[in-house]
């Protein structure tokens, strides 16, 4: 068992996008690769979750974020890592006291953006199940389903859906999207 997995969410259909996100550009870096940034620090190994990406979706659509997470458990099972961090590709820029916090009190997540969450490994088997036996489909259903604490962000943490989102965002870090 080493320690943890960090799994960058790069899938769905980005249709408030209009084209993948995940390939979105801001400040010369895709919001792939600063959300990769967030997370790297305070990780083992980043991977890419998603259809094009690194670590294949599970074979079964419609499940959107929880299936993202759902493949990251299985590979962080699979490949020795005791716990994972999930973070949207769509979200660039999250202050590290956020971070730090979901790690001290893990299994936790985001109020403010329930996808960046810290998973124990194990839950790969439960996650499978509630998605089998249970129509819920956001991420905050199944966290509060396992008990995971929620830990509020105190502060804005931008997530891109629209062009515009991410205009917005540009423009506040006065740099390029
Ligand atoms: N791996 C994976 N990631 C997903 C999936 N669905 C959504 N995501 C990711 O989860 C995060 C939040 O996704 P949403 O914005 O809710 O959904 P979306 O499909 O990307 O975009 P919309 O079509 O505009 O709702 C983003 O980082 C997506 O890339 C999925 O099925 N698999």
């Amino acid at each position: 068992m080493t320690g943890i997995l960090g799994a960058v969410l790069a899938g769905g259909r980005s249709s408030r996008f209009g084209s993948d996100k995940a390939a979105a550009r801001l400040g010369g870096w895709t919001l792939a690769e600063l959300s990769s940034d967030v997370i790297a620090p305070h990780v083992d190994e980043v991977v890419l979750i998603g259809r094009e990406h690194g670590v294949p979706d599970l074979p079964r659509d419609g499940l959107g974020p929880l299936g993202g997470i759902a493949a990251a458990l299985d590979y962080a099972a699979t490949h020795g890592y005791r716990c994972v961090m999930t973070i949207g590709c769509d979200m660039p820029v999250v202050p590290p006291v956020v971070i730090e916090a979901l790690l001290r009190r893990a299994p936790a997540y985001c109020l403010d953006a329930p996808i960046l969450g810290v998973w124990p490994a194990a839950l790969g088997a439960h996650l499978l199940s509630y998605l089998e036996v249970t129509a819920e489909r956001s991420v905050m259903g199944w966290a509060r389903s396992i008990g995971a604490l929620p830990v509020a962000a105190d502060g804005p943490v931008p997530n891109v859906n629209t062009p515009q989102d991410l205009a917005r965002l540009a423009d506040s870090l006065l740099v390029e999207s």
